[in-house]
């Protein structure tokens, strides 16, 4: 039976895994508020179709700082591949190179980066901001020689948050999963929980660079030639910062709800976000991505490309390369139907008119007053607002 949606693939992973990793991939920080948020956000949107257009040959590739894609997808950074599949990022590789789509490797892949590269599809390098500035320096000359097209640093995280299916279950990673690309010595904490702390937690404390601020950027500005985006903002003010520090793309993320809960969903930060920075700044988005309608409605709403995490881990899981071509096929060809459905053949007509927010049950008169001016025409005939 070919897999038809997200939902069966995350179900086939969840049986698959155990349930400590189960967790450890599924869950959020905190209440888990914001994990939730993240995905419903897309839920509280329409789109607007509009009719009688030559829907013939939608087309979805595109170029992305330099990089041409066959989709505006892209593989989320995520660590620890082989948590999943014993090929890892390797297998993530394949099954990404062969959708033509993007992938962000992790700092904490389980696999070496040259390896990784080996699959020849389009990729870039996530980084956090180690107290060892040796070890990211060296990782990115490592990245740069292995042809990756940007460096991505993730500024969401001066500690990884508290989440609590990680301490519960006294979480750390198996002897045979680590940070392949960096100094033992870094990550041998990864391995051992404590009373209160996962390992990944208590390793991030020891290691992640809580004193980093926007003065600091220009270490690595200066440091690559390589395209710099920053992951993880979600306000308008700090998007003009980083435009200001020399940042060439953003994405707007809360992390999958693993950070800071109770932060703004990112679909609901993005319009702030692009609005304040210029068109030559592409802004990507991620977190609670579970279709092509999803995506489509992202990119109406101004983002450039799509980052999808936990999906590609199930399709991983589920069947390796192969897997992780299903996940990104899929999406791909929902977002096609979409555009397609809509009346928007190529990715530049998609815009904020092709969304509209569902108005409450309340802002709909029954019976209606045919003829009469409705008094929510404003939120039902011009688009989001
Ligand atoms: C298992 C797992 C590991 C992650 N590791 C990283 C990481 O190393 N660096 C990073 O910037 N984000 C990491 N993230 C966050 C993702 O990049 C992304 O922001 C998030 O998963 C998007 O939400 P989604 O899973 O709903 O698509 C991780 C997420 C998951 C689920
Ligand atoms: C130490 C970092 C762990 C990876 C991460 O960012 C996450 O689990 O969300």
């Amino acid at each position: 039976m070919p897999v038809l949606t997200l939902d069966e693939l995350r179900e086939h992973a969840r049986q698959r895994l155990p349930g400590p990793v189960w967790d450890f991939i599924e869950g959020g920080s905190g209440d888990e508020h914001t994990l939730r948020a993240g995905e419903a956000a897309y839920r509280e949107l329409c789109l607007r179709p509009r009719v009688l257009v030559d829907v013939a040959d939608p087309d979805c590739a595109l170029e992305l700082l330099g990089t041409p894609l066959a989709s505006p997808f892209g593989v989320a950074p995520m660590a620890y591949h082989r948590l999943v599949h014993p090929q890892g990022e390797t297998a993530t590789a394949e099954g990404t190179a062969r959708a033509g789509a993007l992938l962000v490797v992790g700092m904490f892949a389980s696999r070496p980066l040259e390896d990784i590269a080996s699959a020849g599809g389009p990729r870039w390098l996530q980084v956090y901001w180690l107290r060892r500035r040796d070890a990211l320096a060296g990782l990115v000359d490592r990245a740069e020689a292995a042809g990756f097209g940007a460096l991505m640093l993730t500024v969401d995280a001066p500690q990884v948050a508290r989440r609590r299916r990680d301490v519960r279950n006294a979480f750390a990673l198996p002897a045979d999963v680590t940070a392949v690309n960096l100094d033992p010595g870094l990550t041998e904490r990864t391995h051992r929980a404590t009373a209160g702390s996962s390992g990944i937690e208590a390793h991030a404390r020891e290691q992640f660079d809580p004193t980093l601020t926007w003065d600091d950027l220009s270490w690595l500005r200066e440091r690559t030639r390589l395209p710099l985006v920053l992951k993880g903002v979600l306000t308008a003010e700090d998007a003009r910062i980083a435009v200001e520090c020399g940042v060439d793309a953003l994405v707007v993320s809360n992390h999958g709800g693993r950070q800071l809960d109770r932060a703004v969903p990112a679909l609901q930060a993005l319009p702030e976000v692009v609005a304040s920075v210029p068109e030559s700044c592409p802004v990507l988005i991620d977190g609670g991505v579970r279709s092509g309608a999803d995506a489509a409605i992202a990119l109406a709403l101004g983002a450039r490309a799509v980052l999808v995490g936990r999906p590609v881990l199930w399709g991983l899981a589920h069947a390796g390369a192969e897997g992780v071509g299903q996940v990104l096929g899929l999406l791909r060809s929902e977002l096609l139907e979409t555009m397609a459905l809509s009346g928007c053949p190529s990715l530049a007509g998609l815009g904020p008119t092709a969304v509209s927010r569902r108005p409450p049950l309340r802002d709909h008169p029954w019976p209606p007053s045919h003829g009469e001016p409705s008094r929510t025409a404003s939120t039902t005939s011009g688009g989001l607002r």
